[in-house]
């Protein structure tokens, strides 16, 4: 019989997927940060193992009453704005952000201030992150030295610092040659490169894609070559580098098309797309709100369907949030002036729940496997299973909570979303990293028998 006497937490009632994608009715057991066992809900009853309710005084327990409990949901493509835009965000309040949204484990943008890419800036952000204490946050370093795209950064001491890959996030790498230096160095060292597609050229001034609202508007719109033309040269140099290549926030039917091709001849290419780029089109924006400015930026609905069916069929591996928190000051300038960016940490899940499984698109196994096993398959992490030994990183999750989205509840800073008002199920209620509450804490009780 085992022994269950040092339990620490004891999550009853919990709706668990099992690996065929069923939900079973199970109680989690943790123990020293790590799962100790997943039983079916009411094994006590009927035990010995009662001693549980007994020998273990500080034991946190919580009733989930049937909520669904994931692996902790993962996101590879975050900007926590520390260090320099701390207006902006902290990395404090955007790991507090996150454990609201569900996730436990986050991938953060060097496009700081200053720009990660160097050792130190590496070294700091995880100093941060471990002060906060909430969420695994793990940085990515630049592949040029202040994102200029002139020169390349030292690699081999970013990896040494702890970054997990290199990345200019918030522009694309303009030359060629410098991003194949890169994949080659980076595949030297077994580490990914990650890569905004945009080619400069084709984009000067513009704010809103090429469709129906910069025709409705008489402006000129952001052509989908601009991204697509990065991603079609840098199949080709992964092919020829052999490095991991990793494509963020895909939004366009052309890079897709790419991508396809790239993974049916070999090429070592993975790509995430964003909740927004699934749920909204250029046709939605309502008008000159720069709370609907993202880059890449609402596509085509056509481009839509292509990024959704992509999903499916797994051109596309992940989800991402790519949360670009920016100050209502900042996000007043209006369109034109606004920096890019939306909010995402704490609407991703219920707008993914809502819009796809509710509406009977998508299994929900479908969707907690594109924010967990999938994200920790394609970055080689040791996290995204709810299973006995695994790290207790736990989302419990509301199905049948509705809410309006209302940016004044947000643990962000940020308040920049087009979802403000939706109504949304499938809201995060607890988070746990390492067994140990980092949101919703007052759910759980303690045992004092
Ligand atoms: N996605 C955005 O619209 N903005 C990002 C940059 C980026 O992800 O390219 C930001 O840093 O604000
Ligand atoms: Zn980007
Ligand atoms: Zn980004």
């Amino acid at each position: 019989m085992m022994n269950y006497s040092n339990v620490d937490v004891w999550i009853q009632n919990a709706s668990v997927l099992s690996e065929d994608g069923q939900l079973q009715r199970s109680d989690i057991l943790i123990q020293d940060g790590k799962v100790l066992a997943i039983l079916s809900s009411g094994w006590y009853q009927s035990a010995d193992d009662r001693m549980i309710e007994n020998e273990n005084e500080a034991m946190l327990v919580y009733d989930a009453q049937g909520k669904l409990v994931t692996p902790g949901l993962i996101d590879m493509h975050v900007h926590l704005r520390e260090p320099g835009f701390e207006h902006k965000e902290t990395i404090e309040s955007g790991a507090r952000s996150a454990a609201q949204g569900g996730f436990t484990t986050i991938a953060c943008m060097p496009n700081t201030k200053p720009v990660t890419d160097n050792p130190e800036t590496v070294k700091l952000v995880l100093g941060k992150a471990k002060e906060a204490n909430l969420v695994n946050v793990l940085p990515y370093a630049a592949i040029t030295k202040n994102e200029l795209g002139r020169e390349l950064t030292d690699f081999e001491a970013l990896k040494e610092a702890g970054a997990i890959g290199f990345t200019d996030d918030g522009v694309g790498v303009q030359n060629a040659q410098m991003m194949k230096d890169a994949m080659t160095k980076a595949a030297a060292l077994g580490m990914p490169v990650i890569a905004h597609c945009e080619d400069d050229s084709l984009v000067k001034g513009l704010y809103v894609s090429e469709g129906e609202f910069a025709k409705k508007h008489g402006i000129k719109g952001i052509p989908n070559e601009s991204e697509a033309i990065h991603v079609g040269r840098d199949v080709l140099l992964a092919e020829a580098t052999g490095v991991h290549y990793h494509v963020c926030h895909v939004s366009t039917e052309q890079s897709i098309r790419l991508i396809r091709l790239a993974k049916s001849i070999g090429v070592n290419v993975t790509a995430e797309v964003c909740p927004h780029h699934l749920v909204l089109s250029d046709e939605d924006i309502p008008g000159m709100d720069a709370n609907w400015k993202m880059n890449p930026p609402l596509r085509t609905p056509r481009d839509v369907a292509a990024c959704i069916e992509a999903l499916e069929d797994g051109t596309i591996d992940i989800l991402v949030t790519d949360h670009a928190p920016h100050s209502a000051e900042e996000k007043a300038k209006g369109m034109l002036l606004a920096p890019f960016g939306i909010v995402g940490f704490e609407t991703a899940f219920p707008l993914l729940y809502t819009e796809f499984v509710q509406k009977g698109r998508w299994t929900l196994d479908f969707l907690v496997r594109r924010l967990t096993q999938d994200p920790a398959r394609v970055f080689g992490l040791n996290a995204g299973k709810l299973q006995v030994g695994a790290t207790a990183d736990l989302a419990v999750i509301d199905l049948e909570l509705e809410k309006i989205v209302d940016p004044d509840q947000f643990a962000t800073k940020g308040r920049n979303t087009p979802f403000t008002g939706r109504a949304l199920s499938g809201w995060p209620v607890m988070t746990l990293v390492a067994g140990r509450p980092v949101f919703g804490a007052e759910l759980t009780q303690s045992v004092n028998s």
